[in-house]
């Protein structure tokens, strides 16, 4: 039988101790997010560990790691109280194709985060994410689906698709509508910086089993995850995932006092690069949302301290599963690091 729910606000000023002794099965919910490479992404880690912390988020934040992380990162890691978890790399099957960035191709590892069954429920979040008013309440959206927000195809990087190539935007069905002479409007996509899943083995696989016969597309990871999970895509308010462009290209849309979640996905916006030249860089709107970051980054009040629950302990990926997984016809690329 499932844990009795408890109200989300029974546990308001806890700062999250209290969950797990009043009922164990919330030990099975946690934040996860993913870091590769031997650059700065680390920074972003540890201000979403932070910013999970100030929001006093009952759920832990488990980093799966690719090997590549340098134990530093991973020392730097457990202190703030994450939970470090090591997965082998992904890479998709041998193909041409021009990734919108080059080192998407790492992203395809992401994929191993279905197989951390420990967990029953999770929600994932880039490390170039931020996370500025408690969303545990995520955690009790009803199983069995695949919560994202929806993207938006305005930007040059989705010249590839047929959207862009009409101007259309699911963002906005209305302003271009899709004609009728290209068949049905195509199925809702989301961003795959964040999302709210179940890991389960069975589905772990598939995903594999379908990745081997998939080739890779312009969107890595994030085409491959709208394919896969079309028909269990449920949209969720853009407040728990502001793709920054929003701002610019569909500032209709957003409530900007009411967003929890933001993304600083748009060129020169990562914080910890943030110089204030790129294109759209100089908004007061984004000088604002990048010093909110480094306000939770430089906050020490909330550096993980040793009263707080102690990490769970390293855990790894269970040898026996990958072992019984058939290799899958992979090209060993070196992956270019964006840090
Ligand atoms: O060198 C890298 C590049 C990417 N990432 C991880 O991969 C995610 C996806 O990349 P990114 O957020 O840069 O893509 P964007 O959302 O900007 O398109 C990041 O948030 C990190 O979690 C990383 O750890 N190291
Ligand atoms: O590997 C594919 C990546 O796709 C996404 O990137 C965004 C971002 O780059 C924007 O700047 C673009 O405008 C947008 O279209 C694009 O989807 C995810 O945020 C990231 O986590 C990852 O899944
Ligand atoms: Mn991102």
């Amino acid at each position: 039988m499932a844990p009795p729910e408890v109200p989300v606000d029974v546990f308001t000023n806890t700062g999250g101790k209290l969950s797990t002794t009043l009922n164990p099965g919330y030990s099975k919910r946690a934040y996860v997010t993913f870091l590769a490479g031997t650059g700065d992404y680390v920074k972003g880690v540890v201000g979403l560990a932070k910013g999970l912390r100030k929001v006093k988020s009952a759920y832990r934040l488990v980093v799966a790691i690719l090997p590549d992380v340098p134990e530093e990162h991973r020392e730097i890691l457990r202190s703030q109280g994450c939970i470090v978890h090591e997965i082998e790399p992904i890479y998709p099957p041998e193909n041409h194709v021009q990734f919108a960035m080059a080192y998407y191709v790492i992203n395809y590892s992401k994929l191993r985060i279905w197989n951390f069954e420990e967990y029953s429920k999770m929600v994932y979040l880039d490390a170039d994410i931020q996370v500025f008013e408690n969303i545990d309440h995520l955690f009790d959206m009803a199983d069995g689906y695949f919560y994202a927000v929806m993207e938006c195809f305005c930007a040059k990087t989705c010249s590839h698709s047929a959207q862009y190539s009409i101007g259309y935007c699911q963002q906005c069905p209305e302003k271009v509508t899709w004609p009728a002479e290209m068949g049905s409007p195509p199925p809702l996509y989301f961003n795959a910086g964040m999302f709210v899943y179940e890991p389960s083995r069975l589905t772990y696989e598939s995903l594999l089993q379908t990745l081997r016969i998939t080739p890779p597309t312009p969107f890595a990871e994030q085409d491959f995850l709208n394919m896969f999970f079309q028909h269990k895509y449920k949209p969720i308010p853009p407040i728990y995932n502001l793709v920054l462009a929003m701002l610019w290209r569909h500032r209709e849309n957003i409530e900007l006092e009411k967003v929890k979640v933001v993304h600083y996905c748009a060129a020169g916006s990562k914080p910890w690069r943030y110089t204030g030249k790129e294109v759209n860089m100089d908004r007061e709107d984004i000088k604002m949302l990048v010093a909110k970051w480094w306000d939770v980054y430089n906050d020490e009040s909330l550096d993980f301290k040793a009263e707080d629950p102690s990490p769970e302990g390293e855990t790894f990926l269970m040898p026996s599963i990958m072992a019984s997984m058939p290799e899958p016809e992979i090209s060993y690329i070196p992956a270019p690091s964006a840090a």
